[in-house]
Formats: C-alpha cells, structure tokens, sequence
C-alpha cells in the first residue's frame, strides 16, 4: 500500500494540533480522540501525520494484540526436530532458521501448489487483492489447516513463536523464475491507507513473517532487508522470521531477483489477533 496524505479532515487537523498545542501529550490526545468514537487505529495514524511523529513510537506504547516470540539461539526442539537459530539482529527483529524444514516436506508442499499457481496478488489501498507489477513471481494460498502437511507446519511455527495457529493468515506459496523479484515492501498494513480498516477487521494488524525457502535457488533470490544491508541467503528446508509490531519501518524487505535456476517459498503472515 502506498503511502498518501491529506486524507484527515481539516477539523479533525485543527483540534490535535490544538490540544497538543495546549499542552496534552501523546496519550491524552489518543485517548481524548478514543473516548469521542475515533477507531484506535485511526487516532494513532491521524495524530502521527498531524504531529509529525513516527507511528511506530505512537503503536509501540499502545497495548494491542499478540507479540511473536523470537526463536532464541543456539538452537530449539520443536515437533522433534532440531530447528538451528543461525543468525539473527535486533532491528529489525529477524532469526535466520536453519532445518525448519526437511526436504520431503519441502517436496511436498512444491508438489501440492504448483497446479494452482497463478500470478501473485499484493494488497490493494481500497483492501482487495491486485495484479502489481512489483511483484511478478507466481502464487497461490493453502486454507488455513488445508493439508495434514499444512497444518504440521502451521502447528510446528505456532509452537516455535509461541502464537496460536488461529493468528496465522493461509500459507502462501510462491514461484519466481530468472529475473522474477519482490521489490522492496513492508509486510505489515498501513494504517494511514483506505484500506486499513477492511483488511484488518479480522485478526488486526500483521505482526511478524516467515518466509520458508523451499528450494535453493542456483544463484540469487535471498532475502533482502535493504534499510540494513542484510541479505538472508535462500537454503532449502531453511527460513527467516522477522518481526514488526508497532509498524517498524527497518523491516523492508525484498525478494531479490533470482539470477539462475528458480525459487520456491511458502510464507506465513501472522496477525496480531485470530483471524476467525
Ligand atoms: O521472496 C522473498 O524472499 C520474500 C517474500 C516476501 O517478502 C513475502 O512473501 O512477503
Ligand atoms: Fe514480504
């Protein structure tokens, strides 16, 4: 989602410069706009704009839903199997896994979405999914729970983050073939687009992702978090967690070009409440 301004009424302008002018802080501005009807949301995407303040530092002090539990190094049992925390960094909050999955698993999962692959959507401002040249891999979504394979997996990352299935959106699968990229974006919505409030009425805000390599790509197609200089290599059966509660703009990321052979990844989103 892109990012738009002058979107707040001019009264609604007025009245937080106002009270922050008067002399009420950050908090009792929110909660003043909370207690009058406005969405949470909402005030805190108006009072960042008109005041001119990261949203992130609005969000970070705001209790809201769920947090993820970042896998702790060197190395957790989960589901009976060895998941190795390889690399990691705080900011943004990102753990390499390495053995998430094994390769049957990997087999699998490649086999059961290629006949229904098709060219991958991204999110539109208005909430409903486009065609965006950005993104020019192709995909398509397992249901929550869809597979016995599925839900393993979806039971074994809700094991290792510590966040029920429930909080989990369908887990996505995408093909890039030479050339195909996913240019730099952010995972979590932007609460300042039209869109916010359809595409998170149900689970809330995203929270944190991973993105399973499914395959290892001949040259190219990381993972690519530019605003850090952080390149996580694509390792089949590996994976990369990173986490952005609060709307953390060192979180952009991008699926780097793949240069020879093709990728394959099955990314889970998580939201900040259960989807259903
Ligand atoms: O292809 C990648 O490495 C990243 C994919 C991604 O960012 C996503 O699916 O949201
Ligand atoms: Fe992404």
């Amino acid at each position: 989602m892109r990012a738009s301004s002058g979107s707040i009424n001019p009264q609604l302008r007025e009245w937080i410069l106002a009270t922050a002018r008067a002399g009420h802080g950050v908090p009792e501005v929110l909660k003043l706009l909370k207690d009058a009807g406005y969405p949470p949301a909402q005030c805190r995407s108006a009072v960042a704009e008109v005041l001119k303040i990261p949203l992130s530092s609005i969000n970070a002090n705001t209790p809201s839903g769920r947090r993820t539990r970042a896998p702790v190094a060197p190395r957790t049992i989960v589901d009976g199997r060895e998941v190795r925390v390889s690399a990691g960094m705080e900011a943004p909050i990102v753990r390499v896994l390495d053995g998430l999955l094994d390769k049957g698993e990997c087999a699998a999962l490649i086999d059961a979405a290629r006949p229904r692959l098709d060219r991958a959507m991204t999110v539109a401002e208005d909430g409903k999914h486009q065609v965006d040249e950005r993104r020019t891999s192709a995909g398509m979504f397992f249901k929550l729970g869809e597979t016995p394979l599925v839900r393993t997996i979806e039971q074994r990352l809700a094991t290792l983050l510590d966040v029920p299935v429930e909080h989990g959106e369908g887990l996505q699968v995408l093909h890039y073939l030479p050339g195909q990229e996913y240019e730099p974006h952010y995972d979590w919505f932007d609460p300042t687009q039209p869109g916010f409030a359809a595409v998170t009425a149900r689970g809330g805000q995203r929270i944190a992702s991973v993105v399973m390599y499914l395959n290892t790509p001949e040259e190219g197609g990381g993972t690519g978090f530019p605003n850090v200089g952080l390149t996580v290599t694509a390792l089949a059966g590996s994976a990369v967690y990173f986490a952005y509660e609060g709307g953390d703009t060192s979180s952009l990321h991008a699926g780097l070009p793949v240069v020879r052979g093709e990728k394959w990844i099955a990314t889970k989103w998580l939201r900040e409440r259960p989807l259903r």
